[in-house]
């Protein structure tokens, strides 16, 4: 029996299978099971390699945004609207049939966005380009999933699985569990909360269907089984998603106001230009970029110039994304803007940055 079969028997079981406190341990383990086969599937095979041609674009600039959708919701028209490069756009399904990447400046950062073939039903096992689609997905900081506003909203939670099948997740963070194979010992297992999805039978269970006997597993969140696999496989990616809803110009007001008001969502119209700004500030918005200005002893800051770094970061990242040495050089900072208390406050490298804030690096002599 092939993958694909043994992946359908369990679907079927799975479906075959009522939900309720009886049956949630093998269904556990069924899940379990089908995930091992997903990853099996999405191993390259000989031969046949998953990146695929035309799909090995660079990584540039400071972050990178994929297009995921179906055929035709206009992905490569936007492509078109937001930056310099074109992309043949058509009435015809797969037109786009490679990664074709361009460029926004925005605040000051260089996003990199990436035009893709449409995907379909079914791309997780393969179908069309999805394999390839969804490779690059995963290397993106930012997930723009494009839909018809003139569609059913069906077509959000099916692009939705699909992505979910390859172990692509969506706006949801990394369950708080520490876990470590081990080479001897068993199985340690412990939790700092109350967990009422998982227990200490079905972690053992699970571990061993995956060969794993020796481990020390603590969790630190109510953890649902699935999110349990996922530690286990480790090769999950958690990455941001913005919905974005395109040809507004075809539906009615009602509908529309609707749509807008989902929570991480943008409602446009690339043909008519509708909302395409406030599309490209809420890009920036989901990457979680800062700018930040630089300044010398005695002089005004640099404006012009600015540095991109990520929600979170030090003072110690903006050093090394100055210079490579100069965090090594560091005496302390003065930084004036929304971090501080003072203006200017006298800071060290742990210091976290805030949007606009103005540093000044003071070097030991
Ligand atoms: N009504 C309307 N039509 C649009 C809009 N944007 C794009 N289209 C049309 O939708 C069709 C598909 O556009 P594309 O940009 O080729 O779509 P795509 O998602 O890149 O398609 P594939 O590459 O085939 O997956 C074209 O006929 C566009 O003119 C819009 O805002 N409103
Ligand atoms: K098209
Ligand atoms: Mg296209």
């Amino acid at each position: 029996m092939g993958i694909l079969e043994k992946i359908a028997e369990i679907e079927k079981e799975i479906s075959r299978t009522q939900k309720n406190k009886a049956t949630e341990y093998h269904l556990g383990l069924l899940k379990a099971k089908l995930a091992k086969y997903r990853v099996q599937l999405l191993e390259p095979t000989k031969g046949a390699g998953v990146k695929g041609e035309g799909f090995d674009v660079m990584k540039s600039g400071d972050a990178r945004v994929a297009l995921i959708g179906f055929p035709s919701v206009g992905k490569s028209t936007l492509l078109n609207k937001l930056t310099k490069t074109h992309s043949e756009a058509g009435a015809y399904e797969f037109t786009t049939l490679t990664c074709i990447p361009g460029k926004i400046e925005h605040n000051g950062a260089n996003i990199q966005l990436l035009d893709l073939p449409g995907i379909i039903e079914g791309a997780a096992q393969g179908k069309g380009r999805g394999r390839q689609v969804i490779a690059v997905a995963r290397t993106a900081d930012l997930v723009v999933m494009m839909l018809d506003a003139t569609k059913s909203s069906q077509q959000r939670t099916l692009l939705e699985l699909e992505l979910e099948a390859v172990g692509i997740r969506l706006n949801r963070s990394k369950p708080n569990v520490y876990f470590k194979v081990k080479t001897g010992g068993g199985i340690s297992f412990n939790a700092t909360v109350k967990l009422t999805h998982l227990n200490e039978k079905m972690v053992y269970h699970i571990l061993h269907d995956y060969k794993i006997f020796n481990a020390e597993v603590l969790v630190r969140e109510d953890i649902t089984v699935d999110e349990f696999i996922d530690v286990v496989l480790g090769n999950r990616k958690y990455i941001k998603c913005l919905y974005v809803y395109n040809k507004i110009d075809s539906i009615t007001l009602e509908e529309l106001d609707k749509l807008a008001r989902e929570p991480n969502t943008v409602v446009i119209s690339c043909e008519m230009d509708l909302n395409l700004d406030y599309l490209v500030d809420q890009i920036w918005r989901h990457l979680n970029l800062l700018r930040v200005y630089t300044k010398k002893r005695g002089e005004y800051p640099d404006f012009e110039g600015g540095l991109i770094v990520r929600k979170g970061a030090s003072v110690e990242h903006v050093c090394h994304a100055i210079h490579r040495s100069l965090a090594d050089e560091f005496r302390y900072a003065l930084v004036w803007g929304t971090s501080t208390k003072h203006n200017p406050q006298r800071v060290g490298l742990s210091h976290i940055v805030d949007n606009d804030d103005v540093i000044q690096v003071v070097k030991k002599k």
